[in-house]
């Protein structure tokens, strides 16, 4: 069966006239001059894609890729330079906070505005207005100037206005991290609502772990154009690639004339400013994580089974010595980790310039996030527990998920429910 678009961008062009000085702009609108007064800027170039009914499609990038220039044509808040945008269906958008709302009017005011706007009658706002004030759970509020709010109960608001129109199309700009975790939890559990009823959500977001749990596609942007779609995994690991400074299209057209083992490489990347420390009897020359494709890579999909392997060169002979690695979150606490010695592989003794490779397997069950992975090698000297080499963050880990359970790992239960009457 053919998929139906719910939304269509072609060749969008999004141009803006940078002037240096004011005058020039006036010189140029009142066409006083034929000399080009101003510089062309493109916010989006020839971008296209195709979002279907029901699909949850993200759009990541750095800033100023043009996400929210995207986002702000296909809501009909910015006309195109050139392009069109088609738009299937009754599209609701949560852009810049409450765009939209008058600061002088209530907030009950302003519901009724937003939803009039929306070509809703006054009876159908009173049919939705239970569940409005209910899902904005802001009290009394609802009867002050929206200029009194603070920034987390306009979303509050915002949000349970466009939630609750019965949209077809939801268009969300980040617009979800000014609200609290509880706020923030309540409007996901809309957007799973939302995707089960078939509807389409389109949303631009920084935080990579929602894009990946909520996103069946994801589009990234570069500097106005369209790098790349695809799996939110994929597209996460090219972002990734973006963010320090690689140029990932390049890679990837070298990658092509390259030879399976050197397309082996991937993209892997350490982190410059690791700490490091020990007495190196022993060093830890590298270092990499592999994907269950056997690339290397920084973003691991969980539930899969990935390698971690590290190099080790002893500048001395040592007795049993120990090979660790250990992840730790963001916030620095020690997750999990194991080393030689708790797997019981026992090396008795490494001589003097032996150079070995230990390599973990295992199946990733962290939750989606962000991880610091940390390497040693130790073991005991003339009975002393001794560090002959240990890299501390030697690198970070973004586990991709599609499902989170509760707290730092997946239990990864096998659920049966029986029922009787
Ligand atoms: N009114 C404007 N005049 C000139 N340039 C603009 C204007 N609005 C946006 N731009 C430029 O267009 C580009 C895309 O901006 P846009 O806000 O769409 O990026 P973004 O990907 O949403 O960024 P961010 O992640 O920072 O929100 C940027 O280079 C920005 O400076």
């Amino acid at each position: 069966m053919e998929n139906k678009n719910a939304i269509q961008v072609n060749h969008l062009t999004k141009m803006y006239k940078l002037y240096d000085k004011p005058s020039d702009r006036l010189k140029d609108a009142l066409g006083l001059t034929k000399k080009k007064l101003y510089r062309e800027h493109y916010a989006l170039h020839d971008v296209n894609f195709d979002i279907h009914e029901g699909e949850c499609v993200g759009i990541i990038g750095t800033n100023g890729s043009g996400k929210s220039t995207i986002l702000k044509i296909i809501t009909g808040v910015l006309t195109p330079t050139e392009g069109e945008v088609k738009v299937n269906g009754r599209i609701s958008a949560l852009l810049e906070l409450g765009a939209g709302f008058n600061m002088e009017y209530s907030g009950l005011e302003n519901v009724y505005l937003n939803g009039t706007m929306i070509g809703f009658s006054k009876e159908e706002i009173d049919a939705r207005l239970d569940d409005i004030l209910e899902f904005a759970d802001i009290g009394d509020f609802i009867h002050q100037p929206v200029k009194t709010y603070s920034s987390g109960m306009f979303v509050r608001l915002a949000f349970a206005v466009a939630i609750n129109i019965d949209p077809e199309i939801l268009v969300v700009d980040e617009a979800l991290s000014v609200g609290d975790v509880f706020f923030q939890s309540k409007c996901y559990h809309k957007f799973e609502e939302f995707k089960k009823q078939g509807k389409t959500i389109l949303f631009v977001s920084h935080d990579l772990s929602s894009v990946s749990k909520y996103c069946d596609r994801v589009i990234l942007l570069n500097k106005g154009r369209k790098l790349d779609e695809g799996s939110p995994k994929q597209m996460v690991d090219l972002y990734k690639q973006l963010l320090v400074g690689q140029n990932p299209v390049k890679q990837q057209e070298e990658n092509a004339e390259k030879s399976s083992d050197d397309r082996k490489k991937g993209n892997f990347q350490s982190n410059p400013n690791m700490l490091e420390y020990g007495n190196r009897m022993a060093e830890i020359t590298d270092f990499d994580v592999l994907d269950d494709k056997g690339m290397r890579s920084n973003t691991i999909e969980k539930g899969s089974s990935f390698k971690i392997r590290m190099k080790v060169r002893f500048n001395e002979t040592i007795q049993e010595p120990i090979m660790a690695y250990t992840f730790k979150n963001i916030k620095g606490t020690e997750i999990t980790g194991t080393n030689t010695m708790f797997e019981k592989i026992h090396v008795e003794r490494s001589d003097k310039n032996d150079v070995c490779t230990v390599t973990f397997t295992q199946e990733m069950n962290l939750q989606g996030g962000e991880y610091l992975l940390s390497f040693g090698c130790t073991g005991y000297k003339d009975g002393d527990f001794t560090v002959f080499h240990r890299l501390y963050d030697a690198c970070n880990i973004t586990v991709v998920s599609a499902k989170n359970t509760v707290g730092f790992f997946d239990m990864n239960s096998r659920v049966e429910i029986q029922c009787e009457d």
